[in-house]
């Protein structure tokens, strides 16, 4: 499923109607029965409760209902095809109409609410004069239908009497900054009735590109969006204020996408997965496969003092199915962690003070890996005297793909942006999992900005570094040099929690050593943990009781 800015939309809208010959009203009367539709669809199913399909055995219907319930339904994605139902008479569906192509598909929407029953009034944000061309057209239309409407002053409040339900087709991807005038004064109204609110396209007052919100911005309880997922609807806090979105198509082919602009953005599907990224959702293996076939990860990480995170790593790296696993770790820690995971390698390899990583433990660290797959360095690994060259001096002179986390972005951070300068002579790939503040460090910003605009940060630092790049978080974001991003819809608030980011380290650095591409480890890495999150969610009584050490259980 790709997802687009406004302007790739506007573009692929441009193509359609220029190249193809589609007349432009046409799309937007697809759009707003589409619009109808859903709003049909959502009288109709507004008692009955969504159906539940639990696939995993050793999960209760119960669990999977109760973590269902706990999750909500805001924010979430689907775009199955709509089968029209019955008329609608009880209902009266005010709705609010902006003076651009958005309010055209609520003109539309209008007419097939009104022919199948449903009570309509129309408020219009600007006089209808002055509505964009195919708008007018909608509107006269609508007019010579007999369709009451009203034009929003300043002066008269908006009651809503009556109403059931609104739609917002106040702004959609034309719009710019905070809603203004007329508009702020509808969003408001709207938003305070409480009555349910679906928005054409997007809510209005969201940034289609980037999924920050204006003030005042729709709350809806749905979004009908319209021919390809805006990735404004993708991010936080903009997904939530969407509600839950469906896709529906308009005549634009969301093929048209692929190839077609310089960056690419997918929501991270199963059918992504396994056709864009060939990844086999099965992970069946060769019957005579053995231990040397599935790699060795060598983990670099942990301190005296913070040895939980080597742990979790090295435990989850096993659980991803690598054949082997070594955890290089301080000589200090080393006593104290003998048998906690038998089926572990260990390597005392530094001698730092009170069990701390040392400058000289670099030379350590190569040897290692001289027979290894994959190197992943990062979890609780702390800073130490000259850790930034000790990093460069393990990347010189490696060359295996990498995983670089937690403190060892922090060294990246630091060392600046000429450590990758030479990445094009690296055959092996890296691929680095900051958080959003150590993504801020990186990026040399500050963590507000790396929130308000995920998806370009992290394309942009990726194609100007060399490297795969997963900014963690909710809906984390994978992006690769060549200009693919990647959104990953799985897991749950209840994995914020210490240790979870160690766990993602070990599931990639184990799918890279078993011989996946950085963009595949990534991708499939950061789908797999969230379902080990949202399967060890289910098993607990409440998913914020969800431990690190949780999710390596079930993975
Ligand atoms: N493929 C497509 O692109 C299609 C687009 N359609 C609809 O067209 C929409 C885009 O239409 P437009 O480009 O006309 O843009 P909008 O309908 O978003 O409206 C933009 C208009 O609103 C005003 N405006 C902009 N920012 C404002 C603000 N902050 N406060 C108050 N007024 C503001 C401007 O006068 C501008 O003309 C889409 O979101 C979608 O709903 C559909 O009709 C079907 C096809
Ligand atoms: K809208």
């Amino acid at each position: 499923m790709y997802v687009v800015t406004a302007e790739q939309m506007r573009e692929l809208d441009e193509h359609v109607i220029g190249s193809w010959g589609v007349p432009s009203v046409c799309l937007m009367e697809n759009a707003g029965k589409a619009l109808a539709e859903e709003v049909l669809h959502f009288c109709q199913n507004r008692q009955s409760k969504e159906q539940v399909t639990n696939g995993n055995p050793l999960i209760s219907d119960e669990a999977r209902v109760a973590f269902d319930r706990w999750k909500g339904t805001r924010g979430q994605i689907s775009n199955d095809a709509f089968s029209r139902g019955e008329k609608t008479f009880a209902e009266h569906w005010y709705i609010l109409v902006g003076k651009g192509n958005n309010g055209g598909d609520g003109l539309v929407a209008a007419r097939h609410l009104w022919e199948a029953g449903v009570g309509i009034t129309l408020v219009f944000a600007e006089c209808p004069k002055g509505l964009s061309e195919e708008a007018l057209l909608e509107y006269y239309t609508a007019e010579a239908m007999g369709i009451p409407s009203i034009l929003f002053t300043e002066q008269g409040d908006v009651t809503f009497t009556g109403g059931t339900g609104i739609i917002d087709a106040l702004l959609g991807t034309g719009s710019k900054g905070a809603p203004r005038h007329a508009y702020a004064s509808l969003i408001q109204a709207a938003n305070d009735s409480g009555l349910p609110i679906i928005s054409a396209d997007i809510p209005s007052g969201l940034h289609a590109d980037t999924g920050t919100l204006y003030e005042p911005h729709i709350r809806a309880e749905r979004t009908v969006c319209f021919a390809l997922l805006k990735r404004g609807l993708t991010q936080f806090p903009g997904a939530e204020a969407a509600g839950q979105i469906k896709v529906r198509s308009v005549g634009i082919p969301p093929q048209l996408a692929e190839g077609r602009f310089r960056e690419t953005v997918y929501l991270l599907t199963e059918d992504v997965l396994s056709e864009k990224l060939k990844v086999d959702l099965t992970q069946r293996r060769a019957e005579d496969g053995h231990k040397g076939t599935y790699g060795h990860v060598l983990l670099v990480a942990g301190t005296l003092a913070m040895s939980g995170a080597g742990l979790l790593s090295c435990r989850a790296a096993l659980r991803s199915g690598s054949g082997l696993v070594t955890w290089a770790l301080p000589s200090e820690l080393l006593p104290h962690v003998i048998g906690a995971v038998p089926e572990l390698m260990l390597a005392a390899a530094a001698e730092g003070m009170h069990g701390t990583w040392n400058r000289a433990s670099a030379q350590n660290i190569i040897k290692l890996a001289e027979n290894r797959d994959v190197i992943a360095i990062g979890p609780g690994l702390g800073r130490f005297e000259e850790d930034t060259d000790w990093l460069s001096q393990i990347y010189k002179e490696t060359d295996l793909p990498m995983v670089i986390d937690a403190d060892g972005l922090n060294m990246l951070a630091e060392a600046g942006s000429d450590f990758f300068k030479h990445i094009d002579s690296r055959k092996a790939p890296v691929i680095l999992t900051p958080h959003p503040g150590e993504m801020a460090r990186l990026a040399g910003v500050s963590t507000q900005e790396i929130q308000q605009n995920r998806i370009d940060h992290a394309l942009s630092y990726s194609a100007k570094s060399g490297v795969t790049l997963v900014l963690k978080g909710s809906r984390t974001v994978i992006a690769t040099p060549e200009g693919n991003a990647y959104i990953n819809m799985t897991g749950h608030a209840g994995m914020g929690t210490g240790g979870t980011g160690d766990v993602l380290t070990g599931v990639i650095a184990s799918l890279l050593a078993q011989g996946y591409s950085a963009e595949q480890a990534a991708a499939f890495g950061v789908y797999l943990h969230g379902k080990a999150g949202e399967t060890a969610a289910m098993m607990r009584t409440h998913p914020a009781g969800v431990m690190a050490g949780d999710l390596t259980e079930y993975l």
